[in-house]
């Protein structure tokens, strides 16, 4: 297990390396231990009451065999899973499929994918979702709807459609094409899927969607695709125990958290995250989420404005060096870069030994891939340290269940400390609000028809402003 443990290497965080300008040093974080003491015993407090999610990896044991066994039945009876949701109920099945399957899942012929094509729509876009119905079989695909609120536009807009495109097709058997992942009493679907009989799974009170993977939220798409579920919690849970230590310079979480509160006390305000591989790319989006959500609030838990948060930015490695590298290292001193490190990758390719006559390329010959996309992550990190850039890596020994589940387990606890220590709600969205409230009026649903004559009250936009 020691083996696969995935590591938090903070060097290039301190003045050590950085330089005193910009690197933090040991006593930067000493000066703040008794409000680390404290974020350390609220989470210690909060673990049964408000963050519920973190029991997910230890308390799941029956609703895991439920869900083996309706993955099972699934395998069998369809060739293509869907996933409605958005935000939370869409961005973790998303990633852990990505980072845990083959990257052309969906075109290998079927008995070398040994699961269904699986899809994730997490968009109204008209044109994607309506492209979705030329590449599938109603009859033998069957969709989650998942969605913890109940009510998401979005996702109740994509359910709606599927659901009478499915009773036209199918009749009365268009009940076994729909699977409901919900929280137990909140909003509409709960009560649709108990009136209508679909098979529904429950989202368990204080586990918000973005805190949601390790639920059946994450849990029922990746056992349909084939991903050992069992090793994905036993790697949370792995996990989980090494962020319980109250001592942060044990406890990853707790550092990443730290040097990230005290980078954003100096202005650091944009936490970039980048995977050196395309298989933890959509974890990049899922993260976006988790630590833009969580981290973005105008008022802290005592009602003051405060303002804060982290823009995260998304990169790839090595896509991304030629792309955003360039800013990353002489634009404003104003990120923290994340990287995502995987020693072994689960391929190998060897470079041939070809233009050895040309020495500008012929050195490649005789390396690996996997060495040249390490050698590229080690050769940022250093140009980034050069440039005196914050940067810090998670390296994972390899992309495989058990890490993943880890991953997942120390970046909600490290978002949920930052929390803490910014002294505001990491498990709200207050800000999202005022533009749903605005839709449901635009689209007249009861209730809003205040808001609805608000918009329209607003002042008209000017024609000579739009060119
Ligand atoms: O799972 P739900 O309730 O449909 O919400 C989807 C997403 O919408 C949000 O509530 C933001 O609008 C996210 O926090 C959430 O992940």
């Amino acid at each position: 297990m020691e083996q696969m443990q995935i590591k938090l290497d903070f060097n290039n965080m301190m003045a050590e390396f950085l330089g005193e300008k910009e690197g933090f040093t040991r006593q930067d974080i000493e000066a703040i231990l008794p409000q680390i003491n404290q974020a350390h015993q609220n989470m210690t407090e909060k673990r049964d009451t408000g963050m519920e999610w973190r029991n997910l990896p230890f308390n799941q044991q029956q609703v895991v065999e439920q869900i083996l066994n309706t993955a099972a039945d699934i395998r069998n009876r369809c060739d293509t899973f869907v996933v409605l949701g958005i935000g939370g109920s869409a961005l973790g099945p998303l990633a852990v499929q990505t980072a845990l399957n083959h990257w052309h899942y969906n075109e290998l012929p079927p008995e070398k994918r040994g699961g269904p094509r699986f899809y994730v729509v997490d968009n109204v876009d008209p044109e994607r979702v309506a492209a979705l119905f030329d590449v599938i079989d109603l009859s033998r695909t069957v969709f989650n709807v998942i969605s913890k609120s109940g009510s998401t536009s979005e996702t109740m807009a994509q359910f709606m459609i599927i659901h009478k495109m499915l009773q036209d097709r199918l009749g009365d058997r268009y009940v076994h094409h729909i699977i409901a992942t919900t929280d137990r009493e909140k909003g509409n679907l709960i009560k649709i899927a108990r009136h209508e009989g679909f098979t529904t799974f429950i989202i368990p009170g204080g586990v918000g969607g973005r805190y949601s993977e390790l639920s059946p939220v994450g849990l029922l798409p990746a056992a349909v695709c084939g991903i050992d579920i069992k090793e994905l919690l036993a790697g949370a849970a792995y996990m989980d125990k090494i962020c319980r230590q109250g001592d942060v310079f044990s406890n990853p979480a707790y550092m990443f958290a730290v040097l990230q509160y005290l980078a954003m006390g100096r202005g650091k305000n944009i936490s970039v995250m980048m995977p050196y591989a395309d298989s933890l790319k959509y974890f990049a989006d899922w993260y976006a989420q988790l630590w833009a959500e969580s981290l973005g609030k105008r008022f802290d838990l005592n009602q003051r404005e405060v303002f804060v948060g982290q823009t995260p930015v998304k990169a790839l490695g090595t896509t991304d060096q030629h792309s955003q590298v360039q800013l990353y290292t002489e634009g404003p001193f104003d990120k923290v870069v994340t990287f995502l490190k995987v020693e072994r990758y689960r391929q190998e390719l060897a470079i041939p030994k070809i233009f050895a006559d040309i020495p500008s390329i012929g050195f490649l010959g005789g390396h690996t891939m996997g060495e040249l996309i390490n050698a590229e992550q080690l050769a940022t990190e250093y140009a980034l340290l050069k440039a005196h850039r914050l940067n810090h890596t998670i390296i994972l020994p390899e992309v495989n269940p058990f890490t993943v589940g880890q991953l997942i387990q120390l970046l909600e606890v490290a978002t949920a400390f930052t929390g803490e220590l910014l002294n505001i709600n990491a498990f709200d969205q207050p800000g999202v609000e005022e533009g749903k409230n605005a839709t449901y009026a635009l689209l007249g649903r009861p209730g809003y028809e205040e808001k609805r004559q608000e918009l329209a009250d607003r002042p008209a936009k000017k024609q000579e402003y739009i060119i």
